[in-house]
């Protein structure tokens, strides 16, 4: 099965990979612009890479904004030092109020966060993404919060069209996530990360492909330009059942994302134009296309 079938979008007229725009917005970032430049390039599918945001709600974040507001509202208040006392007092009782809620409103944020997702672009397929910082994403989440984060999103109702799972996350948690997205549908993508070299990439792939992963995908980071054909020639060599997705990432391995696909690598991931990159070595659309009718 090819990654468009699984995806299930149509086919390709020129042979061409699928092109994958990351949405890398922050709390403060607005979504509309984004979707508005979405609309004139078109790509094929989007990557939410809600390691961006995700963060900004977490239970210690939620909590220092409920404790500064209480804190805020005492600071105006002219109380004794006796009174200001309870109050911080009765603050202790908040946080184990908060704690033994924060499983609910988590899901809530979530559920919100995705809608709004959904909401703005959800005309264009999205992949869920969290990528931590172990594997070169923004995202602090403890395994388990990952975990939890991406189930949540998968069952907030909003259909997702594949889900990013972390090739490192912990086998038990990483089979949990797998079971759910299987359960509504959604294919896997099993992902590996390395920021600072190739290593073999053959073993890799063979290696993820044995996982219940619908997508095996690998960037890896080359240090001369022997790391990319190593790359290029390994996802042409591969043998797998599932669609595959490779790149080299930086500017050495710029090459791979432009014709990885005459290699048997699926997707591509680019920018929207004068969007930030969601890892080095990522062209613009435009630039894409442009090699392309060369
Ligand atoms: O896994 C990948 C590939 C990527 O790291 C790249 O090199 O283009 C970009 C990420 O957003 C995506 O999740």
């Amino acid at each position: 099965m090819t990654l468009r079938e699984l995806f299930k979008l149509p086919k390709s007229i020129n042979e061409k990979p699928l092109i994958a725009v990351p949405l890398t917005l922050g709390p403060n970032d607005k979504l509309t612009p984004f979707a508005k430049k979405l609309q004139e390039q078109n790509p094929d599918i989007v990557e939410w890479r809600a390691d961006y945001i995700a963060d900004d709600f977490s239970q210690a974040v939620m909590w220092q904004q409920v404790k500064a507001g209480a804190q805020a509202e005492l600071a105006q208040k002219d109380v004794s030092a006796m009174t200001e006392a309870k109050m911080l007092s009765e603050m202790d009782n908040a946080r184990q109020e908060f704690d033994a809620t924060w499983p609910v409103m988590n899901m809530q944020i979530i559920k919100e966060l995705t809608a709004s997702v959904f909401n703005t672009i959800g005309s264009f397929p999205i992949i869920l993404t969290y990528r931590t910082q172990a594997q070169g994403g923004q995202g602090e989440m403890t395994s388990v919060e990952y975990a939890t984060f991406i189930v949540a999103a998968l069952r907030s109702g909003f259909h997702f069209t594949a889900v990013d799972v972390e090739y490192t996350l912990d086998s038990e948690l990483r089979d949990k996530v797998i079971d759910v997205a299987h359960e509504l549908g959604v294919p896997v993508i099993i992902s590996y990360h390395d920021f600072n070299q190739t290593p073999d990439v053959s073993a890799l792939i063979a290696d993820i492909s044995k996982m219940p992963a619908d997508v095996v995908k690998i960037a890896v980071m080359p240090n001369k330009e022997q790391d990319v054909t190593d790359l290029l020639q390994a996802t042409r060599a591969a043998t797998i059942q599932q669609p595959l997705i490779t790149m080299s990432m930086g500017a050495i391995g710029q090459r791979s994302r432009v014709e990885g696909y005459k290699f048997g690598s699926e997707l591509t991931f680019a920018t929207l134009d004068g969007l930030p990159v969601s890892a080095p070595g990522q062209v613009t659309i435009s630039e894409l296309l442009a090699t392309w009718t060369k």
